[in-house]
């Protein structure tokens, strides 16, 4: 069975084919700058050359279009015929508290992911988007949701609940949801394989620190407690989001500058966080390389940012009555040796040590980079948060399969 899964974001949308039967991938790429003159495809197929198109792409319907045009070409496509996709997955960020796992969307699913915009309003209208996209090019096609949410749904009480008047919980749902939750489970699951320890007898740390970036406490498989709440705007400081600051700082900024709830929305969703101390670079890599070049406003950036994701890593070692293993995934946790060891070497007193070398050492792969006295392990493992959305794709797909048809 060939899964497709799409990850659409509100100017991109990101794909990758998967052949289910032995979990590779046959094709994958995106199409960035939706809406523009000048929108790119990048495709590539398994072992072929990558494949680069500048074209005019207006909407969702089209970028998918094109997608599926590419994927079935002649030339560079992989399959013979659109009837060779035989389902498709969808990462989507919120599903409140109605879902705890993958499901088969059907016209109550969409609702709710619509339902849900306010909360992620850089998220979810893309979401649907994509599904709406398939449904054009492919009606009849199984299409499963894969939510960032649906991990964290195991959190206590003494975890999700805010201490404010219960109506807002009661009446509107506001709690702490959790987001990033398809990768945390996934590198926890990694971890646990590869150190060959049953999952219900570690506890980790996980640090999703890429764009946008969370934290997790992973106490025996289950999330226990992570640092994003209501929306995917709380906990660290990311890209161009502010992470925690004191919420009086809203109605305080509204008033002096007298900006509407949207404008405040906007400032500390797009215009805070790396880029607004950095002075506009909202890209790591960029802060690193300006504060190894002496930008103060840059390294200031640098230090924020660990420094907020060490005092998170404390919390939860706290949270856990201690903890076994502390993983790093996505573009920052993946690639920035230099992120890991400024961590790390603060963390001296819970007993993390890493091995310098292994930290510098560049590879894609899985890997443990603490020493080997080190008495919490610490590991580097890529995300994939396709693969598990095109697992849990396959296994609902199979399961329709699998009924009776009324
Ligand atoms: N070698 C590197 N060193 C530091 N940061 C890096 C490196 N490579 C990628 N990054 C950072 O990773 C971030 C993007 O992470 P990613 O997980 O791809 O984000 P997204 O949330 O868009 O999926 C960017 O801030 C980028 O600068
Ligand atoms: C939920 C979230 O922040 O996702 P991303 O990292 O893709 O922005
Ligand atoms: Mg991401």
């Amino acid at each position: 069975m060939n899964v497709l899964v799409i990850n659409a974001g509100s100017s991109s949308v990101k794909y990758q084919l998967f052949d289910m039967t032995n979990e590779t991938v046959m094709a994958k790429g995106k199409v960035e700058r939706i809406g523009m003159e000048t929108a790119m495809l990048t495709h590539e197929p398994a072992g072929k050359l990558e494949i680069r198109e500048v074209s005019e792409i207006l909407d969702h319907t089209t970028a998918i279009r094109k997608v599926l045009r590419i994927l079935t070409d002649p030339k560079e496509g992989v399959l013979r015929s659109l009837h060779d996709v035989h389902a498709v997955g969808h990462r989507v960020v919120h599903g409140g508290e109605t879902f705890s796992g993958s499901v088969r969307i059907d016209e109550g699913v969409k609702q709710e992911i619509k339902r849900l915009f306010d909360l992620a309003p850089l998220h979810n209208p893309g979401a649907l988007t994509g599904i709406l996209a398939v449904e054009a090019n492919l009606p009849h096609i199984t299409q499963v949701a894969a939510f960032d949410t649906a991990f964290h749904q195991t959190m206590p009480p003494v975890s999700f609940r805010y201490p404010i008047p219960s109506v807002f919980y009661k009446k509107h749902r506001v709690r702490r949801y959790g987001f990033h939750g398809t990768s945390h489970q996934y590198v926890s699951g990694r971890v646990s394989e590869l150190s060959g320890r049953p999952l219900d007898q570690m506890k980790m740390i996980t640090c999703h620190i890429g764009n946008g970036a969370s934290v997790t406490a992973i106490m025996n498989g289950k999330s226990f407690d992570t640092s994003m709440g209501l929306t995917p705007l709380e906990g660290l400081m990311m890209g161009t989001r502010s992470g925690d600051i004191d919420p009086a700082i809203v109605p305080f900024a509204m008033d002096k500058e007298d900006l509407s709830l949207n404008e405040v929305n906007s400032m500390l969703n797009r215009h805070s966080g790396l880029f607004a101390v950095s002075g506009g670079l909202g890209d790591m890599r960029e802060i690193i390389e300006a504060a190894q070049e002496g930008d103060r406003n840059a390294q200031l950036a640098f230090d924020m940012y660990e420094y907020r994701l060490r005092k998170y890593i404390g919390a939860y070692a706290a949270a856990m009555n201690g903890f076994d293993a502390l993983v790093f995934t996505a573009g920052v946790g993946e690639n920035s040796a230099l992120l890991r060891k400024t961590v790390c070497d603060r963390l001296s007193f819970l007993g993390v040590k890493l091995d310098d070398e292994a930290n510098e050492r560049r590879t894609g792969d899985d890997r443990i980079v603490s020493a080997a006295d080190s008495r919490i392990e610490v590991w580097v493992i890529p995300t994939n948060e396709e693969l598990m959305i095109a697992r849990d794709t396959f296994r609902e797909a199979v399961n329709e399969t699998m009924q009776p048809s009324t």
